[in-house]
């Protein structure tokens, strides 16, 4: 998981892939949706968590899709769909969409009302900026479908002349919403 190609922006820190993943509780066969999947991080982290994952991961950067390819062969993920383009007007052609993972804040108010309009069960919205956050809460809570929002600050270990400080990371604000109100 480590050894991914990177592209400005990502990969999206594992320990917050894992909180993120943890409240989307996939279920086998779902379709997946990574929206602004940057290297793919998040779609190889879910495709190891149930079976038979169908994931679609957008990207509207060239050389997002480039990495994100490259890691998708280098890690064998089955079942992607790489769309290149803005993801509200590609959520929108979808047939049907189970789960999405945000971790793209362009026309973030347009992708919401598209997963709302296909009943996402649950939506993890990754954001760093605190007018995203709150932008996001409010049309969640407008369109009936916010659950949660969570402040997460990590801190890693480093070496200090042969002892352990730790540097803080910046916070990152998780919104989990989606019909399924259970998770
Ligand atoms: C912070 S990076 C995502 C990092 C990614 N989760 C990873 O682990 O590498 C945000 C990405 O979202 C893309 N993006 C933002 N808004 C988008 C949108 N509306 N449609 C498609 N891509 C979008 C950007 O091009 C960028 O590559």
């Amino acid at each position: 998981m480590f050894d991914l190609l990177r592209v400005s922006g990502g990969p999206t820190k594992p320990e917050i892939i894992a909180i993120a993943l943890s409240k989307m509780g996939l279920r086998d066969s779902d379709r997946f949706f990574d929206v602004g999947c940057g290297t793919g991080a998040v779609s190889i982290e879910a495709s190891s968590l149930v079976k038979d994952l169908h994931i679609t991961a957008i990207d509207a950067r060239k050389e997002a899709m480039e990495v994100a390819e490259k890691n998708f062969e280098a890690f064998k993920i089955p079942n992607v769909n790489l769309v290149f383009g803005e993801s509200s007007e590609v959520i929108a052609q979808a047939e049907k969409v189970d789960c999405a993972f945000v971790g793209g804040s362009k026309n973030i108010l347009e992708v919401l009302d598209a997963l709302a309009a296909k009943n996402a069960r649950s939506i993890v919205v990754d954001a760093v900026r605190i007018e995203t956050v709150v932008r996001v809460i409010r049309r969640m809570q407008e369109l009936g479908i916010f659950r949660e929002v969570l402040h997460v600050m990590v801190s890693r270990g480093v070496d200090l002349m042969g002892e352990t400080m730790f540097k803080p990371e910046n916070p990152v604000y998780i919104v989990v919403g989606g019909t399924d109100k259970t998770n």
